[in-house]
């Protein structure tokens, strides 16, 4: 994998096993990752983001499994179907990562160098001083000094240092598809701010397509080109990031925009969304995961899947866009209607 790949995730389905059963955390997801994009994917806690990011590498562990569905990743082919001496090698040569407990997934008997070293050795890379070069020069763009970092074990680092680390480690090995979970959730407003830049940076100078996984729309805003919005285990709108931030069309995503506390204007301005996100027994097993904190509510939602309505690149999934798009489809189609009955009534005056 030479360039930024295409990423195709096909109704993707992932379920936990429970005292209850089997039950989705993720449920019939379609995700285009289009080449040389940042992808930003958005939502609550437990929405879903974790296991989508995981599933991605095939790294679903139990008592968790890919139920069904698959994720084409260009050049390497269905990674759902991938096992193995295969899968290992697609992991950090050619998928980097960094997962959300990255602050504590070091090895703690060792430095980071070694750990290095060993990532190294086990993708069979033969220059090992340009990795540590790179390792160094990427640590250094994120503000530390890089020897000292390579020569400190992980109780010698703070949480932001680690979290540094882990996407130093995620890039290291120059993988175009690159998934970062929650990059800057231990980090300072600032050092957030410039974490985001360098990701951009070095998206953008070595080509990749990258998949960024938050909770915080702000971190979208700043960094995805392309966004995605979750919600018990669905994503409920997906689109360019500026277009789907300007002018939200699911009710969840304007609820998540206006809980956004405003550092100009009326603070009072934020409103943060009533209730719950469901967990993975609450969810309802059909009709729309939303509704039951939806201010649109109607009563197809508790039984119908809610339809996908598309426009151009901008997808949403919701009962009352569908409606508001069929009546205003209506309203065009009678107008249209009008116009020809009055221009034939006039041809025939004529
Ligand atoms: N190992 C597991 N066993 C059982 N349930 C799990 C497991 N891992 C995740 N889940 C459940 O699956 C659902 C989705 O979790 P996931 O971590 O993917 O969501 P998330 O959006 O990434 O949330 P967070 O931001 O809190 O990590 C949640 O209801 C969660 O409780």
């Amino acid at each position: 994998m030479k360039q930024a790949p295409g990423v195709r995730v096909n109704d993707l389905s992932v379920v936990y096993r429970t005292p209850a059963g089997e039950l989705p955390a993720v449920a019939g997801i379609d995700l285009e990752l289009v080449p040389g994009t940042i992808t930003g994917v958005v939502g609550e806690s437990g929405s879903g983001k974790s296991t989508l990011a995981l599933s991605l590498l095939n790294a679903v562990q139990p008592p968790g499994r890919i139920r069904s569905g698959s994720v084409e990743i260009d050049g390497l082919g269905d990674v759902v179907q991938l096992g193995g001496n295969d899968l290992r090698k697609a992991r950090g040569r050619h998928i980097g990562y960094v997962f959300q407990a990255a602050q504590n997934s070091l090895n703690p008997l060792k430095t980071v160098g070694k750990q290095l070293l060993d990532l190294g050795r086990s993708h069979e890379v033969d220059d090992l001083r340009a990795l540590v070069r790179d390792a160094k020069d990427l640590l250094g763009r994120m503000g530390l000094d890089g020897a000292r970092v390579l020569d400190s074990h992980q109780h010698e680092l703070s949480g932001g240092m680690r979290q540094r680390v882990g996407i130093m480690l995620a890039l290291v090995l120059n993988a175009h598809l690159v998934v970062l979970d929650e990059p800057t959730t231990a980090l300072d407003m600032i050092t957030q701010a410039t974490i985001l830049r360098i990701i951009r940076e070095v998206h953008t100078e070595r080509g990749l397509t990258t998949l960024v996984i938050t909770h915080d729309l702000g971190v979208v805003a700043e960094v995805a080109d392309r966004l995605a919005v979750m919600y018990g285990g669905r994503v409920v709108e997906q689109g360019p990031t500026m277009e789907v931030l300007g002018a939200p069309r699911h009710p969840y995503t304007q609820g998540l925009i206006r809980a956004i506390p405003r550092l100009v204007g009326d603070i009072g301005e934020a409103r943060a969304l009533p209730g719950r996100p469901p967990t993975l027994g609450t969810i309802p097993a059909r009709g729309c995961v939303f509704r039951e904190r939806c201010h649109l509510r109607m009563d197809v939602c508790e039984t119908e899947e809610p339809p996908v309505v598309a426009r151009g690149e901008w997808i949403v999934a919701c009962h009352a866009v569908a409606a508001e798009a069929e009546r205003g489809r209506r309203t065009a189609a009678a107008g249209a209607q009008r116009v020809a009955k009055a221009h034939g009534a006039e041809r025939r005056q004529g």
